[in-house]
């Protein structure tokens, strides 16, 4: 007999956190275990087929984490910092494999998760796509082949809701880049430039963040020098791919030692 991994969707509610009900729902080799919700929200005690809009599906939208936790093997939790760090704690003690793919954590918030991964397997991403994690292999690679007269500047673009930026993506595109030509992104990134900025520095790495509309991901990776350009670009249309990756990490994060990963494990794209 196979045994199908339980899954609980933390932020149930939300544009991701109903995607990936949809997504694990749809799949034959997970089963949704629980969903959760901010305590207050409308959402909790309603099944959460129905909160969607369609049939009832026989699981109830609670605000208590580690109950629903403690009856599943993996939680993919697309929340907010705080609620993440909450989450990690608990799905330890429960001991399941924990998929964040929150963005806009600090580095204090991060190195808050160390703790719990010495209990469970943590998958954090700040982009769970395959397209974006082989982007950010290419970056480092390009990044490494080109010298300082080609100026780095991660472009991106997301909708207006979007609370955080430089997005989780941008970021990790900024830290391929640096990795590759050998620098810490801390001493080289230029962020948020207004008025009278002065020239741009050789060497920095440039972010800039575009809201509106319903745009629901793009990241260009520019390196520009005299008399030619060179972008990567991604551009995603559909939040399922960040969903199916989520629950492909939880899926892979079954059985596999406490620990911190990235989509790079998850994928066989991490280099040595
Ligand atoms: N890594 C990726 O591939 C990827 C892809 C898309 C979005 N994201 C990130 O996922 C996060 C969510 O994005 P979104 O567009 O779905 O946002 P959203 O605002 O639509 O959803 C967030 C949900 O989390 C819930 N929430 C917040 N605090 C909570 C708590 N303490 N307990 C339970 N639920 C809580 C909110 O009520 C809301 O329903 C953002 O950080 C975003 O950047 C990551
Ligand atoms: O919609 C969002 O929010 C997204 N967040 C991630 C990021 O910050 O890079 C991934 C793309 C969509």
């Amino acid at each position: 007999m196979t045994h199908t991994p339980g899954i609980v969707i933390t932020g149930a509610s939300g544009r991701m956190g109903q995607m990936l009900i949809k997504t694990v729902l749809d799949s034959d080799k997970a089963q949704l275990v629980g969903a959760i919700e901010r305590t207050g929200h409308e959402w909790v005690g309603q099944d959460v087929g129905v909160a969607m809009g369609g049939a009832p599906i026989g699981v109830l939208v609670s605000d208590d984490p580690l109950e629903a936790f403690a009856k599943a093997q993996a939680v993919i939790d697309f929340t907010a910092p705080k609620a993440t760090l909450e989450f990690a704690a608990l799905a330890a003690q429960a001991r399941c494999v924990h998929v964040i793919g929150t963005t806009g954590m600090s580095d204090d918030e991060i190195a808050a998760l160390e703790p719990a991964s010495r209990h469970a397997a943590i998958v954090r991403a700040g982009n769970m796509s395959l397209g974006v994690n082989l982007l950010v292999q290419l970056t480092k690679k390009v990044a490494a082949a080109l010298d300082e007269d080609f100026d780095i500047e991660v472009i991106e673009a997301h909708h207006h809701h979007k609370v955080d930026a430089p997005s989780g993506t941008a970021l990790m595109l900024g830290e391929a880049a640096a990795e590759g030509r050998g620098v810490d992104l801390n001493d080289v990134s230029d962020r948020g430039r207004d008025g009278i900025t002065g020239a741009r520095k050789c060497g920095d790495i440039g972010f800039t963040a575009i809201r509106g509309g319903d745009i629901v991901g793009e990241h260009d990776v520019l390196f520009a020098a005299a008399g030619e350009r060179i972008v990567l670009r991604h551009m995603a249309t559909d939040r399922a791919i960040f969903a199916r990756g989520a629950l492909k990490a939880a899926l892979w994060g079954q059985g596999k030692a406490p620990g911190a990963y990235d989509m790079l494990d998850v994928l066989g794209l991490s280099e040595g």
